[in-house]
């Protein structure tokens, strides 16, 4: 193939004072971050130089007076060529030429940090020796946010001892990021747990900045010292007293620190935002991913030499290993769990308290926690706050709604004939009890039908039901244009004097009617076509109830009539649900005439007996 001599082949151009400032003040969320770059710098060109000669010094000192910020290393240190290659490239790192090892070992890789001390400061000034080459002299690197620099040689006795000295000038407006107290904050946060001693010397006084080795990595006399220790840590570094610790001890992923369980409820979508340093360096404290999202209960506080972080080192590196590490660490809480069941119940109370959705949530997608949680994982019942376990011991069958309101309907009557029920509208449990055959083969589970509860309800005597049959006429007659039948039976507590029951598919056949008598054209067509004989509604009597034997009395019709719609509307009210328009319609009616009724006879010399006469009844209606 002949070459095309009309293509010429170009290099980017870069615009530098564009670069400069996109690298110095869009990639990073805060300009704290600067000294973080700065350190990390120092803390590499120790490692560097270490790796060579394990006996070379390794403080690093930060002073800050009025012509600025100053960082001092005693590390491996560049040469006129180095500095060339390496401080004068954007871009070009030295910690990446054997990327994997170099990830290992140091805490930089992009080649693009220092630019991020252009947020503070108009020039960055670095002098430097190399460690590696003694012969060569000391070279100073000068440069300013416009994007130019200087390199000098200097004479080999301006400065002796290898290392790299960095200093900044403020940025005028940027002088409060220079402050002592603030400067020695910053590095407390970013680098309490680096392996090299770090002192900030400033406004009168030397303060040591870490505080290393961690303190999951000191010895303690007993596990009890351990664990106090681990606590106060957490409290002081987090800011709140955790219900317990777990101690995160990966080796293979180089992990080592501790998850503090919340003391509060935690909002499961909000995400875990833990504490995690990079070799001893802070990445962030409100670090996602690192925890599976069921673990919402827990913040992390680790150090990790394995996970990678973004280029802005404020998130981690979404990779394989870090869904390793995600999957390991959630096994170790998963540990901790269950090795809370087994041996410290009451603390599993404790925790249950508190994060009780959590550890639902985990155990719908974990049978085997599941089945080692059922004995203390509470739900709500018609025998009040009970575990699955205590409640399979006393209900043969185990039956549960999958709302709120279809237990509310149902609860206390289904309770008062022994029929136990679960209430599954909660967040997790009908998907819980739903997989209970899988951890318990012997356990029949049934979603409940209102059908089991009429079935439990006594009927009555023949002739109680034709002592009342004017009644349950009047009241069939007034109930069916609603879409609802009558029945009498005979149940507990005499209290409630009737009870709506509705199952789900009349409930959505009831919906589908409402949806098509206000839809037209093609919609109430297709709505029409759904049409389907689901079972009616039921207003169920209570021939216990002192009001409904009390109806057999009645002869008159339109206080009948008025009677059964109020009870209609109040067992509607019970169930909870909102009512259609023509049910407020008819509930107001009721509750109108029924007033009208009672003030009447309160006020006529012989009142009560008008309840029966005939004469008053017409105006009633
Ligand atoms: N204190 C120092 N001592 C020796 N070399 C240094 C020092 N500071 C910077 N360098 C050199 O300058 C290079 C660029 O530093 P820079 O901070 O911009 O990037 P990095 O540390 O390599 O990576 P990152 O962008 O992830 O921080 C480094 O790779 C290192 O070779």
């Amino acid at each position: 193939m002949l070459a095309d001599k009309s293509v010429n082949e170009h290099s980017f151009q870069v615009d530098l004072r564009g670069l400069v400032d996109l690298l110095s003040h869009h990639l990073y969320s805060s300009p704290r971050v600067y000294l973080r770059e700065l350190l990390q710098n120092a803390v590499d060109a120790v490692t560097a130089r270490r790796q060579a000669d394990p006996s070379a010094p390794t403080a690093i000192r930060i002073t800050v007076d009025e012509a600025g910020l100053r960082v001092d290393d005693p590390g491996v240190g560049l040469t006129e060529a180095d500095v060339h290659r390496f401080l004068a490239t954007i871009g070009r790192s030295s910690k990446r030429d054997d990327l994997e090892g170099a990830r290992r070992e140091f805490l930089g890789q992009f080649g693009i940090g220092l630019l991020a001390c252009f947020t503070v400061a108009e020039r960055i000034r670095v002098v430097t020796r190399s460690a590696a080459d003694p012969q060569a002299p000391p070279v100073e690197w000068a440069a300013t946010s416009d994007g130019t620099y200087s390199v000098r040689r200097l004479g080999p006795d301006e400065r002796q001892a290898p290392g790299t000295s960095v200093f900044l000038t403020p940025r005028p407006g940027a002088e409060r990021w220079f402050a002592p107290d603030l400067v020695v904050e910053l590095a407390r946060d970013f680098g309490s747990l680096l392996p090299y001693e770090v002192t900030v010397d400033g406004g009168g006084r030397t303060v040591r900045t870490t505080d290393s080795p961690a303190v999951w990595d000191r010895s303690y006399d007993s596990p009890a010292a351990r664990r106090a220790a681990l606590l106060a840590y957490g409290e002081r570094v987090l800011g709140f007293r955790a219900l317990d610790v777990v101690e995160l001890d990966i080796e293979l992923a180089g992990i080592r620190g501790a998850a503090y369980i919340l003391p509060q409820p935690a909002n499961p979508s909000a995400g875990g935002r833990h504490r995690v340093y990079l070799k001893g360096m802070l990445l962030g404290d409100a670090t996602t991913g690192l925890l599976p999202d069921w673990a919402f209960f827990a913040r992390c506080l680790v150090d990790t030499d394995t996970l990678r972080p973004t280029a802005s080192r404020e998130g981690l590196f979404e990779d394989e290993t870090l869904g390793a590490v995600r999957e390991a660490l959630g096994g170790r809480l998963r540990d901790w769990l269950t090795g809370l069941a087994a041996q410290e119940p009451h603390r599993l109370a404790a925790f249950l308290a508190v994060h009780n959705l959590g550890v639902k949530s985990l155990a719908r997608h974990d049978l085997d926690l599941f089945r080692i949680m059922l004995p203390y994982l509470e739900f709500e019942s018609t025998d009040g706050t009970v575990t699955l376990a205590e409640f399979a011991r006393r209900h043969p069958v185990i039956r549960f709604t999958t709302s709120v309101d279809d237990f509310r309907q149902v609860a206390s009557i289904a309770a008062a004939q022994g029929v136990g029920v679960l209430n599954g509208g909660y967040t997790y449990d009908a998907e819980l009890f739903a997989l209970l055959p899988a951890v318990a083969p012997d356990v029949v589970v049934e979603e409940l039908d209102t059908e089991v509860v009429t079935a439990a309800l006594d009927p009555v005597d023949q002739a109680d039901e034709l002592a009342l049959a004017g009644f349950l006429a009047a009241a069939r007659g007034a109930l069916d244009p609603l879409g609802c039948d009558v029945i009498l039976r005979s149940f507990l507590p005499a209290s409630v004097s009737a009870l709506y029951l509705e199952s789900r598919a009349t409930r959505g056949e009831r919906t589908r009617a409402e949806t098509a008598a206000e839809a037209d054209g093609v919609w109430a067509e297709i709505l029409g076509a759904l049409k389907s004989e689901a079972p009616r509604a039921r207003l169920v009597l209570n021939h216990r109830s002192p009001v409904v034997r009390r109806l057999a009395g009645v002869r008159d019709r339109a206080l009948l009539v008025t009677t059964i719609e109020a009870l209609y509307g109040q067992a509607l009210l019970m169930t909870h649900r909102p009512l259609r328009p023509a049910d407020v319609a008819l509930v107001n009616r009721a509750f109108d005439d029924l007033l009208g009724w009672a003030s009447r006879s309160a006020a006529g010399p012989d009142g009560p007996e008008r309840l029966d006469g005939a004469d008053e009844g017409e105006e009633t209606k």
